[in-house]
């Protein structure tokens, strides 16, 4: 990648689903390294545009950059192999699988041209040192290792969204995408999980979609609002916080 093109960039973007444009011309550049959130009132277009980054969904118009190379027209899957990591709320557990095989399946996965998944699961484990070293180095950096060889599917939520960590980290992703990350979870458990993400994927650049706007101006270097599937706003937390457009249109739509 050229040094100063942006980890992520959309360009004119659009999704129209009919007539309606759920994401209206939409242009953001996040950089290597950043914490991005973007936020919005219900119906803003957050989903959506996380879609038409992740491939999920195609855009109408428009494009999607990543590591300056166009990717507006690839699936899902080629995005993730060039280092597009993505979390919660898609599946990435095998839950009758063992935490440490849920993780070394994934890692696995990233050296799939050295071996297959059946060899990597099924071989004895002693064959594949360099496997084994990352899966354990993995387990360390989630805090799972004592709980290794637990079924994922018996672990308590908190702990499986630390296995979801560790199955996106196996991956080396250069960016990781987040929908709401900490939906469902308490407030000691949503701290724990922000602590987690920040901590593990701290070389990554980060984009979240999130709806807790306190959360974010927590975390984020900068935020992107969304209202009505336009950009109504960026900035860094202090400057969004300040912005009189954004109480009116975001922080209104919150106490509806
Ligand atoms: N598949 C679809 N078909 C038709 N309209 C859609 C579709 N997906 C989303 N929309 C509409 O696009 C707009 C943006 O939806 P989106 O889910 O992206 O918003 P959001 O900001 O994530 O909202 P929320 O916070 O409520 O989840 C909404 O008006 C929604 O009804």
């Amino acid at each position: 990648m050229a040094t100063d093109d942006p980890m992520l960039r959309t360009d004119g973007l659009v999704k129209e689903f009919g007539n309606f444009a759920a994401i209206d011309g939409v242009d953001i550049a996040v950089q290597p390294g950043e914490f991005r959130s973007i936020i919005g009132p219900n119906g803003a277009g957050k989903t959506t545009m996380f879609n038409l980054i992740s491939g999920g969904l195609d855009a109408t118009e428009g494009a999607v950059y990543f590591d300056g190379e166009d990717v507006t027209d690839l699936p899902p899957e080629e995005r993730i192999q060039r280092g597009m990591g993505r979390s919660f709320q898609i599946s990435n557990i095998f839950g009758g699988l063992t935490v440490r095989e849920n993780v070394r399946l994934a890692v696995q996965s990233r050296m799939r041209d050295s071996y297959s998944f059946r060899e990597a699961l099924f071989k004895p484990t002693g064959r594949y040192d360099d496997i084994n070293d990352e899966t354990d180095e993995i387990l360390g950096r989630i805090d799972l290792a004592d709980i290794a060889e637990e079924e994922a599917a018996a672990l308590p939520y908190g702990d499986k969204r630390r296995l979801e960590i560790g199955v996106v980290l196996a991956t080396e992703p250069e960016l990781v995408l987040f929908d709401e990350p900490t939906a469902g979870m308490g407030p000691e458990e949503t701290q724990s999980t922000i602590d987690l993400i920040e901590e593990v994927l701290v070389e990554q650049t980060l984009i979240l979609v999130e709806h807790d706007i306190e959360l974010v101006m927590e975390i984020s270097d900068m935020i992107t609002v969304l209202n009505h599937g336009q950009v109504l706003a960026e900035g860094t937390p202090e400057e969004i916080a300040d912005n009189q457009d954004v109480q009116d249109a975001y922080l209104g739509g919150m106490t509806e």
